[in-house]
């Protein structure tokens, strides 16, 4: 699907521009998106009037069983594997976001591991999507939908690095469940699972937000495609001339663009 201004029984269908990020585990994937609506002045803005907003797959992590939350617990279950997801509902809430639909998600606690019934977050129409997670790719049929996929490449020692503390402080783990949780789930899960869908990014952006010059560029296009909406909106004629002005190449064997400035860069 192309993103396009139409319309549709007599009201205006607006598809937003959505751009998977995928990437492994602390590898810098919500701050590059955090990066991007910063650069798009859209951080701080009301959530009612964004034009670029953000989600997180974990937001779509499946109900656990009381078995399995007792694993959980323990740091015995695998969260890094996509039965881990509820893969349905993400791809409903995927096609209702593309049809311009406002959607409600649950939000995350990863003190818990459960989403949090009570706590939803509203997601409402904008221009542009971001859909971050460590299987944003995994999917055949979410990783059709996105318009745009960028693939966060950071090694993985790195990766363990920042885990290691964030994990600690910021989701309630001691270091041995965080290792434990590492060597046994996340590790062969990144590799079995996530590692191999790199190959389906349109672009890969090599140390994460540490790498300007890849998210300038990425800045450059979502800027490109809302001026050209803005420009649609005020000339509807132009609509049926097509709205992607980002023009990328789309399916499948298209080249891989990694934006690196190390000429001796080799993706991961
Ligand atoms: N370029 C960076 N330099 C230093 N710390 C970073 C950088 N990018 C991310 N971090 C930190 O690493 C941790 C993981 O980053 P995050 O963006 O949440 O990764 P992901 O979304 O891929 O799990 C966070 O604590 C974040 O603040
Ligand atoms: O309850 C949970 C759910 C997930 N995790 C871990 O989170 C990461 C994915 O989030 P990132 O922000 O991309 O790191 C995944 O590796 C899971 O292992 C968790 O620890 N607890």
């Amino acid at each position: 699907m192309k993103p396009t201004n139409g319309t549709e029984n007599g009201s205006s269908v607006k598809t937003p521009f959505l751009i998977g990020v995928a990437g492994g585990t602390a590898s810098g994937k919500s701050t590059v998106c955090k990066r991007i609506m910063e650069q798009l002045g859209q951080a701080d803005m009301d959530h009612t009037q964004r034009q670029v907003v953000s989600i997180s797959q974990d937001s779509f992590y499946r109900e656990l069983t009381s078995a399995e939350k007792v694993r959980a617990e323990k740091g015995q279950f695998n969260f890094d594997h996509p039965d881990a997801f509820n893969e349905e509902l993400m791809l409903k809430t995927l096609q209702d976001v593309l049809q311009g639909k406002k959607v409600e998600i649950n939000e995350y606690d990863y003190r818990t591991n459960s989403v949090c019934p009570d706590r939803k977050l509203t997601i409402y129409p904008a221009d542009v999507v971001l859909f971050e997670g460590i299987l944003v790719f995994y999917f055949p049929a979410i990783r059709d939908l996105f318009h745009m996929k960028l693939f966060v490449d950071t090694d993985s020692d790195t990766r363990l690095a920042r885990r290691v503390p964030r994990d600690i402080n910021e989701r309630g783990r001691d270091l041995e469940h965080v290792l434990n949780a590492y060597m046994t789930f996340v590790k062969p899960a990144f590799e079995e699972f996530c590692s191999p869908t790199k190959k389906f990014a349109d672009v890969i952006i090599p140390r994460g937000a540490d790498n300007t010059v890849a998210i300038d560029l990425i800045v450059q296009h979502i800027r490109e495609f809302l001026n050209n909406r803005t420009r649609q909106d005020h000339s509807p004629h132009l609509a049926t001339a097509g709205t992607s002005a980002l023009n990328l190449p789309r399916g499948r064997g298209k080249p891989i663009t990694t934006v690196s400035t190390d000429p001796h860069y080799r993706p991961h």
